[in-house]
């Protein structure tokens, strides 16, 4: 059993004078921030070191208060999101009171006041004067719909789910579920055989799913930005009316209309495949035309240069993800490849984004993130073979995994 040490400062180490010019240099930045927060390595460095600082430098008193009430900040975003906090402060041209933000939002005054000071507290607003409200940094970036609607998935779709976990995992002798109808997810939803059946029944709910799909992944870099897509699809592939980039699973097309919109070059046609209810939502993007389909019975497109599937089998265990690859399989011609857009665990010392990523899968999905070793297990098994590995985000494992039919099988 491990017991709490005070840190000592003394010898080589960080004394205290140091620690107050690290603190007086960090406040001076938080005061005056840079104008535009972009991709950046020292400032994604900064913030690694400065996350991984807390953890070495807090007391247990100062722990007992970051992570049991680490669920109070989900809890507080929804709240606003809810009464469109957010959006209203975001576009005010001045400070709003808190009366005026009643009147706005119907809530009562003294609890609404509550509520402010909270995420005021959160830093997800700004207490500009004592019962006057303005936007922070953050209230700008929980405007954006697509990043507002993780803030509704993570409530509304996965909280009762997360929070079941440590039971269902405790009364499964802490074995790996496999398959998505036995979920902590269902545990705490009985009212459909598995999430997606949920989710489909209850519009509100895929709608916020659907558009966290967008921003889920959102990263500094783009799986386009690193694969030679041009090279590989645009170039030297029989084109003219013969399927081109077929995204299986593709939710509403948001990797459709990012292809055609990056490769107006691109001959051939493209395809959005999902399910029927899924497609109902599908982006209105001239070039995409729209198949529904069922990808554990069918593949009705045979031939295409790319079969791209983003955040599809990670969302399945071995089991049915060999069903959906062994159907890609059968349809594939010479030419074909099948890119699968997914992320790839390190071995070692894998970043949270990825870890977090893993455990949505395990609650919900009965599913899993997969190291590269897990990748070859399961494509080996259904006669295709990785053929390249691009990483595109080092954090989020986020990598092209470039997949090949092995020659000679017959189908
Ligand atoms: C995690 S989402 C990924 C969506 C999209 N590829 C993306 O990255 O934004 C999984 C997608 O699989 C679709 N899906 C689930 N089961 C399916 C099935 N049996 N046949 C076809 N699509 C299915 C869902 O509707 C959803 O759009």
């Amino acid at each position: 059993m491990s017991t709490y040490t005070p840190l000592s400062y003394n010898g080589e180490g960080y004394g205290w004078s140091d620690l107050d010019e690290l603190a007086s240099r960090l406040e001076a930045l938080v005061a005056r921030p840079p104008e535009s927060i972009a991709e950046n390595a020292s400032r994604k460095r900064l913030l690694e070191a400065m996350k991984r600082a807390i953890p070495e430098l807090e007391t247990p008193a100062e722990a007992a208060q970051r992570v049991p009430y680490s669920p109070f900040e989900i809890m507080g975003a929804k709240i606003a999101y809810d009464l469109d906090l957010f959006n209203i402060l975001n576009r005010s041209e001045n400070p709003q009171s808190t009366s005026a933000l009643a009147q706005i939002t119907g809530a009562e005054k003294e609890l609404l006041t509550r509520l402010l000071k909270f995420l005021a507290s959160m830093s997800m607003i700004d207490e500009v004067g004592v019962g006057l409200w303005g936007p922070s940094r953050l209230t700008g970036i929980f405007t954006v719909p697509t990043i507002a609607a993780g803030i509704a998935h993570h409530t509304d779709n996965l909280g009762t789910g997360i929070l079941a976990l440590p039971g269902y995992l405790r009364r499964h002798n802490y074995r790996s579920p496999s398959n998505i109808t036995d979920t902590a997810f269902t545990d705490a939803n009985p009212s459909a055989p598995h999430i997606f059946e949920w989710m489909g029944k209850n519009t509100e709910n895929l709608r916020t799913f659907m558009l966290w799909m967008g921003a889920h992944r959102l990263r500094d870099k783009e799986w386009l930005d690193v694969f030679p897509f041009h090279d590989v699809v645009c170039n030297g592939f029989e084109t003219g009316n013969t399927p081109v980039f077929v995204d299986v699973g593709g939710g509403i097309g948001h990797q459709c209309k990012a292809v055609l919109a990056r490769y107006p070059e691109l001959k051939g046609r493209v395809f959005l495949e999902d399910e029927t209810e899924t497609l109902k939502g599908a982006l209105p993007v001239p070039g995409m035309e729209t198949v529904a389909m069922d990808f554990f019975k069918t593949q009705p497109i045979r031939g295409a240069r790319v079969y791209y599937l983003r955040s599809i089998l990670h969302d399945w265990s071995d089991s049915p993800s060999r069903i959906i690859l062994s159907i890609i399989r059968s349809v594939m011609g010479q030419e074909s490849i099948i890119l699968i857009d997914d992320h790839v665990v390190a071995e070692l010392k894998a970043h949270k984004t990825v870890m977090q990523m893993d455990m949505t899968m395990l609650l919900a999905l009965g599913a899993e993130e997969r190291t590269e070793r897990r990748w070859r297990q399961l494509v080996e098994s259904v006669g295709l073979f990785i053929d390249q590995i691009y990483c595109y985000d080092e954090q989020g494992g986020d990598s092209i995994i470039v997949v090949k039919r092995k020659k000679g099988l017959s189908e």
